[in-house]
């Protein structure tokens, strides 16, 4: 298990550039089976669960070049069902949330899928209902195999169909649209997901044939075809990732820029970090956060203590929330966190506190921060990352604390961060990577 060995409390200057969206790499890899042409991908992030994902499609059979770290063309025109029925497949497959998303492809294309159980983060319960669900309403079988924990669904046609969705879940619409777009006829899916990676999917799905109406919204009509071709496309900026810097810079005190942002399509995840007092600007496509010693959560209209919470999108992401908590520790004020989606996923506040900072577990989802205001400094610690993202909010508040920082389980991290030492030491962050 390799570890972080951080040496806080220096101030960070310059640029970074974030990496393309994990969570859009997922749904757009998965996609490229749904057709025999080859579909170009750029922008792809070079971490731990897009690799595996990668790996697993040149498995299946997937012809893979890679021009660069950053760019592939897949053209899966030679596949292999049945390897998804393969312990091998169970075991890698099992490794990330994203694997599940190879089932709606397979299930239109090829008439038969394989779910594994799904790896991706422990942070709580992490249903399937809405997937298995909704391939039902088109029209397929599935049956639950306890010994492997492995769901088997199957359909010679799959046909279109209404639905609405129990949850919004967004790996969940993104499998159903992948399902849908080969079917035949008509379906519609309400309450579906509509975060930009969903987004991001139709559009790419419509470039290579799909007929998608409604992107971005949470009705969406689509209307089957019965083959789709190759397509190009290119992945967006990472938003956790920039919603991660910003909180970078505001607890270590540090002047960043954040190229090429993606600005338009952040939602409210810019005006969250304003509502902890956070300043910055928007150039172009750039955000410039300057340097601030302090920053003061704002307070509801009424004077209330301010609550930041999670909701599907537009509403804010769960999966910044961490990020949110750390750096509200330094702020002046007092904020109320409330990860409505996970259970699971506040528990590594018991490691700030370890550090010094003032914050109130009231229950698994809801936690209070009371800022230190920069009054007195988080300590460095040992610590173990629990998860992805509370990995990354750990690592910003050792950048920030004083002393040394060890953070054990960084896999944690390198599945969704990008080089993050390396990028980190560039802006002059004290930070080694040990690998044992
Ligand atoms: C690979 C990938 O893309 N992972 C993301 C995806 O996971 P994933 O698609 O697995 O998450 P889902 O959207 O299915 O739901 C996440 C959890 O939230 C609960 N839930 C969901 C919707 C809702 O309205 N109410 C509710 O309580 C679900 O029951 C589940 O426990 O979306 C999550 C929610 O944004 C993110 O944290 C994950 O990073
Ligand atoms: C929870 C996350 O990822 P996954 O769904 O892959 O576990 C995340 O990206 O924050």
């Amino acid at each position: 298990m390799s570890s972080f060995e951080v040496r806080g409390g220096k101030q960070l200057k310059g640029e970074i550039v974030p990496q393309g969206a994990k969570n859009e790499a997922l749904q757009i890899l998965s996609a490229v089976l749904l057709t025999a042409e080859p579909v170009t991908i750029a922008n792809i992030p070079d971490i731990l669960d897009v690799n595996l994902l990668i790996e697993l499609l040149d498995e299946i059979g997937v012809k893979i070049s890679r021009s660069n770290r950053h760019t592939c063309t897949f053209q899966a025109d030679q596949i292999d069902a049945d390897y998804l029925a393969s312990d091998e497949f169970r075991k890698k497959g099992g490794r990330l949330r994203g694997s599940v998303m190879l089932a709606g492809p397979m299930l239109a294309r090829f008439g038969k899928a394989y779910i594994p159980k799904p790896g991706g983060d422990k942070i709580g319960r992490r249903r399937l209902d809405t997937h298995i669900i909704g391939f039902e309403k088109l029209g397929a079988r599935f049956e639950y195999d306890e010994l492997h924990s492995c769901f088997k669904l199957s359909s010679p046609r799959l046909r279109g169909a209404y639905m609405l969705l129990d949850e919004p879940s967004v790996t969940g619409t993104a499998n159903i649209i992948m399902a849908a777009v080969l079917a035949e006829g008509i379906t519609t899916i309400y309450n579906a997901a509509c975060e930009p990676y969903v987004q991001q999917l139709c559009q790419m799905l419509n470039r290579m044939g799909a007929r998608i109406r409604g992107i971005g919204s949470n009705l969406l009509t689509i209307e089957g075809v019965s083959k789709l071709g190759g397509t190009t496309h290119r992945m967006l900026p990472d938003m956790i990732e920039i919603g991660s810097f910003i909180g970078l810079a505001a607890m270590t005190q540090s002047e960043i820029t954040i190229k090429n942002a993606g600005v338009e399509h952040l939602g409210v995840i810019p005006e969250k970090f304003q509502q902890l007092g956070i300043q910055f600007q928007i150039k172009g496509d750039d955000i410039y956060i300057p340097s601030q010693d302090v920053y003061e959560i704002q307070t509801f209209m009424d004077g209330g203590i301010l609550t930041i919470y999670d909701h599907p999108w537009p509403g804010f992401t769960p999966d910044l929330l961490s990020i949110v908590l750390v750096v509200a520790t330094q702020a002046r004020g007092s904020v109320l966190i409330h990860q409505k989606m996970f259970e699971s996923r506040l528990f590594f506040t018991d490691k700030l506190i370890d550090m010094g900072a003032q914050i109130i577990l009231c229950d698994p989802h809801r936690a209070t921060v009371i800022g230190l205001g920069r009054k007195q400094n988080l300590r460095g610690i040992t610590m173990t990352s629990p998860d992805i993202r509370a990995g990354q909010a750990l690592l910003i508040a050792a950048l920030s604390a004083e002393g040394k920082s060890i953070i054990q389980n960084i896999e944690q991290i390198d599945r969704g961060y990008q080089y993050i030492d390396e990028r980190l030491r560039s802006l002059g962050a004290d930070i080694k990577r040990v690998v044992s």
